[in-house]
Formats: structure tokens, sequence, C-alpha cells
């Protein structure tokens, strides 16, 4: 324990720390993942009082206000607000403190609305972002960048940064107002299956494609990551390299789940990015893929859901 280097992991207790945290390789590391009840991130000299007293080796900045379409759209203002505030003072502090690495996690919704898929990092900042998501994205794009200036400036820190895919797994967010697609799905599907109903509802007409990495991959590309920083790309795509419809995924899950009824849509609905497809170029030089199987992933995920979430 005294020899192990301090791991400084913000948002622990979400879908993607407690992956982290749960990852074989975290048992490497001394692990502080304060909840926000605890240290709230959009508090800055909450922020620099925590990071001067652990001076942690490494930063890994987790936390976020994160969710669905829906939710997006719905609170644009804090989705930019808060993440701005968390992703400035988390990344400032560190700087400050001399904490030399730092692992920021933003998303592929920092993307072009436009850009000719594969998308690839330097597409980054060069066209008009997606609508239901740009409150958002441009939080994650403003704490990108600052650690890219913070690299250019001091070539001794390391401030980079993975841009994962969509993301499913266990403990993700099962309630509708909130969730992603996936455990959406998940939801929905299992509860026709519970309650004997023979559709279940899409929203939009299903064509719109999405690259869902399971949850534990991104821990295990993030673990990698925090061993050897230096090899790290400043900018990367975390991701498959593949896709699938939307209507593919509620098929998958169908199956998964054991239901067998059939699927309308609900033109009404928002689609948002008609595809996302990460390029994992740089992923694949720096010499890391994504392990699950989409049905290995659904079928854990949908367990975990049985646990803990469903009726
Ligand atoms: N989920 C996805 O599909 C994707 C996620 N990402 C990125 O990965 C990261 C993690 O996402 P995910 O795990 O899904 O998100 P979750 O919503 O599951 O978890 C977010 C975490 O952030 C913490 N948090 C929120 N606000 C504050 C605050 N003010 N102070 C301190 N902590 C706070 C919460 O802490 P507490 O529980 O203690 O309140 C929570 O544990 C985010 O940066 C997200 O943008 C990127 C691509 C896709
Ligand atoms: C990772 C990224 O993810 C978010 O963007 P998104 O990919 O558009 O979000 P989503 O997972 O909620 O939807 C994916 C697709 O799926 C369709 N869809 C069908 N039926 C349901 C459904 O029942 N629920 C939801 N949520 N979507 C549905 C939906 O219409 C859309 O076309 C960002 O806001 C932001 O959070 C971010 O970083």
């Amino acid at each position: 324990m005294g020899s192990k280097r301090t791991l400084f992991l913000t948002g622990g207790a979400g879908m993607v720390g407690r992956n982290i945290q749960d990852h074989p390789a975290a048992a490497d590391w001394h692990i502080l993942a304060p909840r926000s009840a605890e240290l709230d991130l959009t508090d800055a000299d909450a922020v620099t009082r925590f990071v001067d007293t652990h001076k942690p080796d490494l930063v890994v900045h987790a936390a976020g206000r994160v969710g669905g379409i829906q939710a997006n759209m719905a609170h644009p203002v804090a989705f930019l607000e808060e993440n701005t505030a968390m992703g400035r003072n988390v990344i400032m502090a560190a700087h400050r403190a001399g904490v030399r690495d730092f692992l920021n996690l933003a998303s592929t919704c920092m993307y072009p609305r436009a850009a000719a898929n594969p998308l690839r990092e330097e597409m980054i900042l060069t066209g008009e972002l997606e609508p239901t998501n740009e409150g958002y994205a441009l939080a994650k794009i403003m704490a990108t960048r600052l650690c890219q200036y913070i690299g250019r400036e001091d070539t001794d820190a390391r401030y980079k940064t993975l841009i994962p895919c969509n993301l499913f797994g266990l403990h993700d967010k099962f309630d509708p107002k909130h969730s992603h697609l996936v455990p959406a799905i998940i939801h929905k599907v299992h509860e026709a299956k519970r309650l004997g109903q023979d559709t279940v509802e899409i929203w939009g007409d299903g064509t719109a494609r999405r690259e869902f990495m399971f949850a534990g991959d991104l821990a295990d590309a993030v673990m990698q990551a925090a061993n050897d920083m230096a090899a790290l790309p400043d900018l990367m795509n975390t991701g498959l390299g593949h896709d699938h419809t939307i209507n593919d995924y509620y098929a998958t899950v169908a199956k998964v789940v054991g239901w067998d009824g059939t699927f309308t849509h609900d033109l009404s609905k928002p689609v948002g990015m008609k595809q996302k497809l990460c390029s994992t170029e740089r992923q694949a030089k720096w010499g890391w893929s994504a392990p699950t199987s989409l049905e290995d992933g659904l079928a854990q995920t949908y367990r975990h859901y049985q646990e803990s979430f469903a009726q």
C-alpha cells in the first residue's frame, strides 16, 4: 500500500468510475474517489484544497453530468455549465499543484455533426456541433483543448484525452428520463416481457447508427493509459471501429432478454447524429482493442439490470 501511486478518480461512483475501480489493475493504485456529496467538483476552492492535500500522481477525470439525448436536450444549461466548471476546476487545480499526469474523458459527441465517418481526432472543431447535445459537447471541447494547451505550454505535463464512443454496461442508468440507448432498450424490452406486451416502441425510424462499447472495456483502456501515460497520444478515440443501426440494437437486446415481440417507430422522438463512428487508427497504433463482444456485454449488463433495477 505504501508504495502504491495515488490516483484521484473523479466520478468514481458513476458507470465508468465503478468499472475502473473494478478493473484488476486498479489494485495497483491507491485510489481516491470522493462522491459529489464529499467533494463538489463545481466548487473550485474545494477542488484545489483536495488536490493540494493529496497530491495525486495521476488524475482520471470521469465525473460529469451525463445522460442520453433526451436529458441533454432538456437541460443544456446544466450540461454546459456543470461540465465546464468541473473540467476547468479539476484540470487547473491539478496543473497548479504540479500533478504531471492527467487523463481527461471526452466523448464522440464533440465531433462536428456533418463530419465524414469514421471520425478522426483532427476533425474536432472543424464544423457545427450536433444541436441535441451542443452544451455538453462544448464543455467537453473546452476541457480537451485546456489539456492540450497545458501540454503545449508545459512540456513536463502529460494532460491527455480519451474520446470514448457511446458506452453501456454494469452500473449504467436505466431510468428512461436519463438513459442512453442501450439501457433504455434493456428496460423497455424487459418490461414488455414482464407485462406480456407484444410491441416495443423505437425512437425515430431506427436507421441512425451508433457505436456502443462495453464500459468494462473502456476501463481496460484507461488502466493501460494510466500505466504508461508517455505512450498515450494526447488525443485518442476509444472505440470499436464498427457500428450498428438502432434497429439492430433493439433486435439484439430482444434476443438476449428472450422476448419475441415486434417493434414500432415513433418518428416524433429525437434522433440526433445519423452516425458517429470512431476511427480506431491511433488506438490500434497504441496497441489496444476492445475485448468484449456486443452480445456478451449485453448479457452481463442485463444480468446487472435484473439484480439492481428490474421489477
Ligand atoms: N456514458 C456514456 O455513454 C459515455 C460517457 N462518457 C464520459 O465518461 C465520463 C463518465 O460517464 P458515466 O460514468 O457514464 O457517467 P455517470 O453519470 O454514470 O457518472 C457521473 C459521475 O460524476 C459524478 N459527478 C457529477 N457531478 C458532480 C459534481 N458536481 N461533483 C463531483 N462529482 C460529480 C457523479 O458522482 P456522485 O454519484 O457521487 O454524485 C457520478 O458518479 C463522463 O465524462 C462522460 O462524459 C463519454 C462517452 C460516452
Ligand atoms: C455518448 C453520447 O450520447 C448522447 O447522444 P446519443 O448517442 O444521441 O444518445 P442516446 O444514447 O440517448 O441515443 C442514441 C440513439 O438512439 C435512439 N433511441 C431509440 N430509442 C431510444 C430510447 O428509448 N432512448 C434513447 N435514449 N435513445 C433511443 C435515439 O433517437 C438516438 O438516435 C449524447 O447526448 C451524450 O450523452 C454523449 O456523450
